[in-house]
């Protein structure tokens, strides 16, 4: 089997696949070249930053598994693979940990001004007086999504004694101490809003004008799930009105953000941003790793 390893998976994984007896190889290439590569490809292992759309996986000619060393499989074409009769793998839960501690890091960033107060000192700038913020403790969050990470996300903010609510039209009941409300409730009654729901039709812009209008003056919002989930347009203008505080973000609809909408995003001083970091920790990439290339040649075993 032809394994093409396609976005960076961990040094142990890549060592036990390339001592699996199968031909492995791991440059990254751009959607072009991949795709003139893939009538040569058995298994396709990919993370965000690959696109397995309908005309990657229509030129795979022997493709049998697309595997995402990873959560998210919006990058992924699945019905096409299934279409295909392609085995879709990835590693639910693996990196959950780690999105749940950045997403509070964003929170907490955004609520003190950390990132604005490294970029003033490392100015020169003494900014102290202009620079405070808010506690998290007693204050509302509204966790959107309550799977893996939006429950990870809970257990730590209620060690803050945070009011915690969810939202999730799957999840009729829960043992943490955690009120499971509708999704209007978590925009009018929280101070903090943390979205932890897959990429599908139905979040696409979940957050959007309308979202904004129903929320609280001085909201925070985190988004570590995935871009577009918020409306980015509408987020800038709550942003420079002052309707949200800050917004802490490790994803965006365009990645790189480097299109005009998103430049002018992250010019504001009221955000807080990383570059879709949440899964990039020793830990989590260990964990994912192995997890997936278990599940690789499980796969195979079967073929
Ligand atoms: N920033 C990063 O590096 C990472 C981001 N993620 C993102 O986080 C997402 C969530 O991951 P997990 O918690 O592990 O997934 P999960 O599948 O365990 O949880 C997602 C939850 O969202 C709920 N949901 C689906 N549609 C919804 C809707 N319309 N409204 C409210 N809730 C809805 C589901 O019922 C489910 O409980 C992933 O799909 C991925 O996009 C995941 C890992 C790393
Ligand atoms: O697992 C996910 O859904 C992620 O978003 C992580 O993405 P990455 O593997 O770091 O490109």
């Amino acid at each position: 089997m032809r394994i093409h390893v396609n976005d960076p998976l961990d040094k142990v994984a890549m060592e036990r696949l390339k001592k699996s007896g199968h031909t492995v190889t791991d440059v990254h290439l751009e959607k072009d070249e991949l795709i003139k590569e893939m009538s040569d490809i058995d298994v396709l292992v990919v993370r965000s930053a690959t696109k397995v759309t309908a005309d990657v996986i229509e030129a795979g000619k022997r493709l049998k598994i697309i595997a995402r060393a990873g959560t998210g499989l919006d990058n992924v074409d699945v019905e096409k693979a299934k279409e295909k009769g392609i085995k879709v793998l990835n590693t639910p839960g693996a990196n959950g940990i780690s999105v749940a501690e950045l997403a509070i890091g964003l929170m907490i960033a955004c609520a003190r001004h950390i990132a604005k107060g490294t970029l003033d000192l490392k100015s020169g700038e003494w900014t102290k007086k202009q620079l405070k913020g808010h506690e998290l403790y007693k204050r509302t969050v509204g966790i959107i999504g309550f799977g893996n990470i939006g429950k990870e996300v809970a257990k730590r903010l209620l060690a803050f004694d945070m009011n915690v609510l969810a939202y999730d039209p799957f999840i009729k009941e829960t043992d943490l101490n955690v009120k499971l409300v509708d999704l209007d409730t978590i925009f009018k009654e929280s101070d903090f809003i943390t979205i932890h729901v897959p990429k599908t039709p139905e979040t696409t812009h979940l957050i959007n004008k309308e979202a904004f209008e129903l929320m609280k003056d001085g909201v925070i919002i985190v988004n570590a799930a995935r871009g577009g989930v918020v409306d980015e347009e509408a987020l800038y203008n709550a942003l420079v009105s002052g309707k949200v505080y800050a917004a802490g973000l490790d994803v965006f609809e365009v990645e790189p953000p480097n299109d005009e909408l998103r430049k002018k995003l992250l010019e504001l001083p009221n955000i807080v941003a990383t570059p879709h970091i949440g899964a990039s920790t020793k830990e989590a990439q260990l964990r994912v790793g192995q997890i997936i290339v278990d599940k690789i040649l499980n796969e195979i075993e079967k073929i």
